[in-house]
């Protein structure tokens, strides 16, 4: 579905990415995993045009999308769930989630009563401001806004952040019955192997900006996570 092939980029004159190399699989759940600062987060702006293509290629079913903006991206079936979740607080629960509507070219977005079967907690907070939701609640908002875009591919970016036990287990089932339920594609990235190895279907591991290990979830070892994850 997504695939990226020698993708250099960056910011300003630092290279970042030196040639990364990912797919994710239609309908499956891919894991982008790396310790701090390998350029996770870098792939996942790169997927969605928000930092420029400076060498590789991205395709999408088979085309080539490097040159097309985020917008375009989005309308193709892009759904982005940035880390940190970028809630409005000032506006409602409500308005948060239209936003993402607006976002994939809707007038008047309406919320579909279905989209609340994930989230029965939002439909009670609808009149409450973003802000003043727990970080738990924001990453639904957050996943529930990309989700009015209607996605074929989420794109999530550590979704568990800061978020207490509880409610990491709930952002995970609900993240996959999204995938078993609608056949949604998901690329995330994480910090919790556990998580990791409950939600994905294969993983991908960056190091220093360069695909170091991937396959399927149930080849990732101790061994594998000792030479790439572990901190040394
Ligand atoms: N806006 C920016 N301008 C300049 N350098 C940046 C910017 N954002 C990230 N970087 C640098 O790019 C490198 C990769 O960052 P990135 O956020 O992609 O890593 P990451 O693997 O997602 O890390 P983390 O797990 O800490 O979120 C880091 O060295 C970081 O300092």
């Amino acid at each position: 579905m997504l695939d990226i092939e020698g993708l250099v980029t960056g910011y300003g004159s630092t290279t970042v990415l030196r040639g990364a190399d990912l797919s994710v699989g239609r309908g499956e759940v891919t894991c982008l995993l790396g310790r701090n600062g390998v350029g996770k987060t870098t792939v996942l702006r790169a997927a969605m045009g928000l930092l420029p293509t400076w060498k590789g290629v991205l395709r999408w079913e088979g085309t080539p999308i490097s040159a097309l903006p985020t917008h375009r991206r989005a309308r193709l079936g892009f759904g982005f769930v940035p880390q940190g979740r970028e809630i409005l607080p000032q506006l409602t629960v409500e308005e948060n989630i239209r936003i993402g509507g607006f976002a994939s070219g809707e007038r008047d977005p309406e919320i579909p009563p279905e989209l609340f079967d994930y989230f029965p907690d939002l439909k009670k907070m609808l009149r409450r401001r973003g802000g003043n939701l727990s970080g738990g609640q924001q990453q639904q908002l957050a996943i529930a806004r990309a989700l009015m875009g209607r996605p074929k591919l989420l794109i999530l970016d550590e979704p568990t952040e800061g978020i207490q036990p509880n409610l990491v287990a709930l952002i995970r089932s609900v993240v996959t019955a999204l995938n078993r339920e609608r056949g949604l594609s998901v690329l995330l990235v994480e910090q919790k192997i556990g998580f990791a190895r409950k939600i994905g279907h294969a993983y991908t591991i960056l190091d220093r900006g360069q695909v170091v290990a991937d396959g399927r979830m149930e080849s990732l070892d101790d061994s594998v996570i000792r030479a790439h994850l572990e901190v040394s």
